[in-house]
């Protein structure tokens, strides 16, 4: 199912108080955002801002669309904002809650195959007792009670109609589901998965993070494509003017293949060919953004985002310096980066061996995949 996510983020916090809204104070060192957007690398998403937040949301390079006054109109609106996409699924998720795991959000989409909404909950283990003037005024029965987090997943047509029918004032998009008769499963949520609502929130969720174990996963790949006939060669997604071409079963980008085998090599998942078989005929011509889209998508997948890349284009002619920034925003964009974390660069190799007597290009390329 073609999915997007939904990250609400346009509340002000007013319970936890602080110089800015929650979601933008600083956890472990970058704002709560940052996190909670790290969890979804590689899935299309639209984040709900304030409109007082546009400046500094517009750094994450994901779509942006304006909430309203209550938590239920901020995601109506990025509902609306979705509608006619193509999108068919959709995971709502507070912007408030940065330690969500690619795992809880694969168990969700997974669920979604059989439900029409599926949602993460805890059962509740404390006693429950209602209080009043103090003291305890009786024992609520927590049989069968949970507590409810987020991302919420729902099949996106009915979603968007049951938020479009429902009066508003609902605690979740579970309650307005279920208000429109959808069924939704309830998918073991994680006790990490806090919301920060106060202030005590910050110390708990900084205590979590650190005792998540660092797994940083470094690959490398290499590449090369011999020169051809031709007017132009496509290098890390740029289409690079020349007096040759370069051949290949697919559009022979050797620095895009190199990348993507780093990251295939991070995650000990073999390489391109291993995925995308050359003998396979549908590849022909193919695109290689193709391919490193499906190699960032298998991390995600298992739970990782990319630290950083580095290729390296070996060759004495084109000259790659005038391309490098648009080859790294390229390479960025594919893999749903930051481009800080891409570099591109390239050398001769001083007239000596094939690339030097220009017979073709090589390319090496290293990557480094963490957990997220
Ligand atoms: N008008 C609103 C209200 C809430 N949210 C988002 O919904 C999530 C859960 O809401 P909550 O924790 O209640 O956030 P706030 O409304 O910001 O907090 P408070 O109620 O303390 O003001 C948060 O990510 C929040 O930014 C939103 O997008 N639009
Ligand atoms: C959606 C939610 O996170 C589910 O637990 C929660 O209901 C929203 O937060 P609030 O504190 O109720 O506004």
């Amino acid at each position: 199912m073609d999915t997007a996510v939904i990250v609400v983020a346009a509340g002000r916090g007013s319970r936890m108080g602080g110089e800015m809204p929650k979601q933008w104070q600083v956890l472990s060192g970058k704002p709560v955002l940052a996190h909670t957007l790290a969890a979804f690398a590689g899935l299309r998403v639209l984040l709900v801002i304030h409109p007082e937040d546009r400046a500094r949301a517009e750094a994450f390079g994901v779509e942006l669309v304006e909430g309203g006054a209550t938590r239920d109109a901020s995601v109506l609106a990025g509902l609306r904002a979705l509608e006619g996409s193509g999108v068919e699924a959709v995971l709502i998720h507070d912007g408030a809650r940065p330690l969500v795991t690619r795992g809880l959000v694969d168990r969700l989409v997974a669920a979604l195959a059989v439900h029409q909404g599926a949602a993460p909950a805890l059962p509740v283990s404390d006693a429950l007792w209602r209080g009043a003037g103090g003291l305890v005024a009786g024992t609520v029965d927590r049989a069968g009670i949970y507590r409810a987090q987020t991302p919420q997943a729902f099949r996106f047509a009915p979603i968007l109609a049951a938020h479009r029918a429902h009066p508003g004032g609902a605690a979740d998009d579970v309650e307005v589901a279920r208000a429109a008769g959808l069924d939704v499963a309830i998918v073991e949520g994680e006790e990490s998965n806090l919301k920060l609502t106060w202030p005590g929130d910050f110390a708990r969720a900084e205590a979590i993070l650190k005792g998540r174990t660092m797994d940083v996963r470094l690959g490398n790949g290499y590449d090369v494509h011999a020169f051809c006939e031709g007017d132009h060669v496509w290098l890390c997604g740029v289409k690079v003017p020349h007096s040759r071409g370069l051949l290949g079963h697919s559009d022979a980008d050797v620095g895009m293949h190199a990348l993507t085998d780093a990251i295939y090599g991070a995650l000990a998942e073999g390489d391109i060919g291993r995925h995308f078989p050359p003998s396979d005929p549908q590849w022909k011509g193919a695109a290689s953004h193709v391919f490193l889209a499906h190699a960032i998508g298998l991390a995600a997948e298992r739970g990782y985002a990319l630290g950083n890349c580095d290729v390296t284009l070996v060759c004495e002619r084109p000259k790659i310096g005038p391309h490098a920034v648009e080859m790294q925003t390229e390479l960025a964009r594919i893999m749903g980066a930051d481009v800080g974390r891409v570099s591109v660069k390239a050398t001769t190799s001083e007239r000596l061996g094939f690339t030097g007597r220009e017979e073709g290009i090589a390319a090496i390329a290293t990557a480094t995949l963490v957990k997220t």
